[in-house]
């Protein structure tokens, strides 16, 4: 799921301090003592927000904390002992946000799907009162690394690694599309390797892998930590994945977050949260989620894993420059689009002289020429074989078909020669 704007629910501080016209945005009169990167919004910690979460807590009567695996709009995600378990036992424990636990939380749509190598199903669910209210909460097997971020780069079978990671992606999609559901949040984010070795292992031996778990103490007005029983005393930053040994990563992926799905045999929801890099044209310009634009995300998806790129990658992340990166690399929109978005469409300035951005690319066999590139942390290069990049492109630009009904399905596109390549 995408952030929404729940902060602006916030108590207001602005009635705090009289009419004072340079109030603060509404705060729930809490702040970071450290850099506040990759960690949840501090505002998120109110009522009907996230559960406060402190390392060793026991939750559900069952899980102890012993580790943040990540947080999103939605949830936040921990890594727990399961302390009911015959064995030594580990799992991801998802707590959905307080206002997001009601009945038709998403998440539950997962009770449909079939166990799959390709999906990471909960185990366990249960529901958990506390100061900002009642929270669902999904266990999950532990996975690691984001299908896009480069953890085999050093193996020399990586293409074969991506080729891989790429089928399994489709094939999962493919199977939630089989039960009348779209997943409405397909990117590379959502797609984790699961990690092993972890079972049987006391909880210290475990945190030797991952590292000690980093704290950013919350602070309240008068720079104390904070004490109030709706936030906790500290943020946890998540796991730095490419500190762990790769040789536990699994090379077989897993889609995750549900949280944005439906069945498509009901209504969409109003506010589809896909983010621009990932979204279908009629999604853009007709709120129109569904089967098409996840199959238009999963082109996205395929690109980015293939290339550690993303295939629309914009300074602004907004509409309408998307728009027209889209038209200079797949050509005219279809009427009515072409003529109804003519005065929106920005030209996206292209601010980055560095080899790996495809420029003045005009088809996506231009938008493969760069190669592999991995850059988060260490450059890493590789050239696309070039038989490989016209098929590849072959197979994008049938997902990425402008009108969604001529888009192939995620069953189709499985059957496609470079999925046999
Ligand atoms: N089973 C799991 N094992 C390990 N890490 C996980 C697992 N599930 C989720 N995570 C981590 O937690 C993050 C947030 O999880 P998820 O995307 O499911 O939550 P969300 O609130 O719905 O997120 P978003 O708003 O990003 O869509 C993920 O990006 C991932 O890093």
């Amino acid at each position: 799921m995408e952030a929404s704007p729940p902060s602006q629910r916030g108590s207001d501080a602005a009635s705090d301090i009289g009419n004072d016209v340079f109030a603060d945005p509404p705060s729930n009169n809490l702040r970071l003592e450290l850099d506040p990167s990759g960690l949840e919004e501090i505002i998120e910690y109110e009522s009907g927000g996230f559960h406060p979460v402190h390392l060793q807590d026991v939750l559900g009567d069952r899980y102890r904390v012993i580790h943040k695996l990540g947080n999103g709009g939605f949830a936040t995600v921990w890594l727990a002992r399961d302390l009911k378990a015959n064995a030594t036992k580990y799992a991801a424990l998802k707590i959905i946000r307080a206002d997001a636990s009601g009945d038709d939380c998403p998440e539950l749509l997962l009770g449909r799907l079939q166990d799959s190598e390709h999906i990471c199903l909960a185990v366990d669910q249960f529901k958990m009162d506390g100061p900002n209210g009642s929270h669902l909460c999904f266990v999950y097997p532990v996975l690691g690394p984001r299908a896009s971020d480069g953890a085999f780069h050093a193996y020399d079978d990586l293409d074969e690694i991506l080729h891989h990671a790429c089928r399994s992606v489709t094939a999962a999609i493919a199977s939630v599309h089989a039960l009348g559901i779209c997943h409405g949040d397909l990117r590379p984010s959502n797609i984790l390797h699961p990690v092993t070795g972890f079972d049987g292992l006391a909880e210290d031996q475990v945190l030797a892998i991952l590292g000690e778990p980093s704290r950013n103490p919350v602070l309240n007005r008068a720079g104390e930590v904070n004490t109030a029983p709706t936030a906790p005393g500290y943020l946890v930053y998540p796991v730095k994945w490419h500190t762990v040994d790769k040789s536990l990563f699994l090379k077989t992926p897993r889609l995750i977050d549900f949280g944005e799905s439906f069945d498509v045999s009901s209504d969409a929801p109003e506010y589809p949260g896909t983010p621009p890099p990932y979204r279908s044209p009629e999604l853009i310009l007709e709120d129109a989620a569904g089967i098409p634009s996840d199959l238009w995300a999963l082109g996205c998806t395929l690109f980015e894993i293939r290339t550690g790129r993303k295939l629309f990658d914009l300074f602004d992340d907004e509409d309408d420059e998307y728009l027209d990166a889209m038209c200079q690399i797949l050509g005219k929109l279809p009427e009515p689009w072409w003529s109804t978005t003519w005065e929106r469409r920005s030209v996206a300035v292209h601010r980055n002289y560095h080899p790996s951005v495809a420029h003045n690319a005009r088809s996506l066999v231009d938008m493969l020429a760069p190669g592999l590139w991995y850059m988060n942390r260490k450059t890493f290069h590789k050239d696309i074989p070039s038989e490989e990049k016209p098929v590849f492109a072959d197979l994008l630009g049938k997902l990425l078909e402008y009108r969604p009904e001529k888009r192939i399905s995620a069953k189709e596109a499985l059957e496609h020669e470079w999925f046999k390549m």
